[in-house]
């Protein structure tokens, strides 16, 4: 590509659908983070030449709100419960949308290498005065970032089967857990989130110092 010689763009296909994310991030080698464990991640999507998803606070306040407008004719919900820590962000931007006072959080910790789903455990459980709201969960809005493998959502539900269960971002393999999300992304492509990224100089796209 004529002007274009020495980058190595990370294989964003779905990044280039959309021009406000392809502009900033489509150049990025590695991604820009703050600790060695996300830039081992943008190592292994560079090494199995996966997809990267990088979110900016402006694009995930979108489309969170955008998760509150889908959810709006769905309620009225009477409680929320997040799924920590991931669902926290947009649990925040939803209950605010959607009026609900009534918050809750259900703490999973899951130990996982990269792409591959470990042991789960749960470290807070669902509170008995939420669990108590309708029948298994009638009424209940649970909400988390994304859904991956569905392993998850998969436990969550379990807790209570009638609630519904928001996500903004999928991806095929767990999508079927899930009742109302926004977007949908491939399974081989890496959501990096704005709370995971940060600022971070960008080389001259000539090669040089800048
Ligand atoms: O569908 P799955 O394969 O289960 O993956 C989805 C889950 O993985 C991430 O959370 P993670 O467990 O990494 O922890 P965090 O929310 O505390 O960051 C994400 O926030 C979802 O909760
Ligand atoms: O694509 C993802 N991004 C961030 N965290 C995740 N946890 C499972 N899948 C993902
Ligand atoms: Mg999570």
């Amino acid at each position: 590509m004529p002007g274009n010689s020495g980058l190595d763009p990370l294989p964003t296909g779905i990044l280039s659908d959309i021009p406000e994310m392809s502009a900033p991030f489509a150049h990025v080698k590695p991604l820009a983070t703050d600790d060695g464990h996300l830039a081992d991640q943008a190592e292994n999507v560079m090494e199995n030449l996966e997809k990267a998803f990088p979110v900016s606070w402006e694009q995930f306040h979108r489309d969170a709100r955008a998760l509150a407008w889908r959810l709006a004719g769905q309620g009225p919900f009477q409680a929320i419960v997040c799924i920590t820590r991931g669902g926290l962000v947009p649990a925040a931007i939803v209950c605010r949308e959607l009026e609900v006072r009534l918050i809750d959080t259900v703490c999973i910790a899951s130990y996982h290498e990269y792409k591959t789903q470990g042991t789960s455990a749960v470290l807070k459980e669902i509170d008995s005065k939420v669990k108590e709201i309708g029948e298994g969960g009638k009424g209940v809005l649970i909400i988390d970032d994304l859904v991956d493998t569905g392993k998850t959502a998969r436990l969550v539900r379990e807790m209570l089967p009638n609630a519904h269960f928001a996500t903004v971002y999928s991806k095929p393999q767990g999508r079927p857990l899930v009742d109302t999300f926004v977007t949908e992304v491939s399974q081989d492509t890496w959501i990096y989130f704005p709370w995971d990224l940060g600022l971070s100089f960008q080389p001259p796209i000539s090669g040089g110092k800048g």
